[in-house]
């Protein structure tokens, strides 16, 4: 069950179906990670994945693209929620460090807004082991579409 904060759940007035939100966030492409939302609120996002040898690359230990993939599904989803009604949003850059290799358990991941415009957004996302590690920490650059097109070919 995905905890919402105060933003509850009404499309159309600015604000965002978080449990709608995060059934299609459990479909796309986090679905592959294993990534479950455990918040979705306009000031904060978690989520949690466990690492499995399908996340690993050669070495035995988890690939970074995991933890780049991590940061950017949990920023956008923050940004979706901040941003509601008003449009989406989609990521324009992704800055991320791995700090301590893992190899097995639960990782959690945070985000936490550092600034949130009329035409772009910045979060933090903080990924942690299970015992409170810091193992990667990024920043993910949304940029806020507004308007009705449509991005892509
Ligand atoms: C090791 C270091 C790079 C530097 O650590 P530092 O900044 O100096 O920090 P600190 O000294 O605090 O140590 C922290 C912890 O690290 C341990 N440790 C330190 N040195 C060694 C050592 N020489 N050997 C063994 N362990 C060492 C140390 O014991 C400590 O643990 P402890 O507190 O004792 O329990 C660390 O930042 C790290 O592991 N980052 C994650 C990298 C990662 O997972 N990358 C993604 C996967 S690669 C990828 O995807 C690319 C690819 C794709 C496909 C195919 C091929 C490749």
């Amino acid at each position: 069950m995905v905890d919402s904060g105060e933003q509850q759940a009404s499309n159309g007035d600015g604000r965002i179906d978080t449990a709608a939100l995060a059934d299609q966030l459990g479909k796309g492409f986090d679905a592959l990670i294993g990534l479950e939302y455990t918040e979705l609120s306009p000031d904060r996002v978690r989520a949690q994945w466990t690492v499995t040898p399908d996340l690993q690359q050669p070495a035995g230990i988890q690939h970074g693209g995991v933890y780049c993939s991590v940061i950017e599904s949990v920023a956008s989803a923050a940004g979706t929620v901040w941003l509601g009604g008003r449009g989406h949003v989609v990521g324009v850059n992704n800055n991320t460090d791995f700090l301590r290799a893992t190899r097995e358990g639960t990782l959690t991941a945070e985000a936490s807004p550092v600034h949130r415009g009329r035409t772009q957004q910045l979060w933090e996302v903080r990924i942690t082991d299970e015992q409170d590690r810091l193992v990667s920490k990024g920043q993910v650059r949304l940029a806020n579409i507004t308007d009705t097109g449509r991005l892509g070919n």
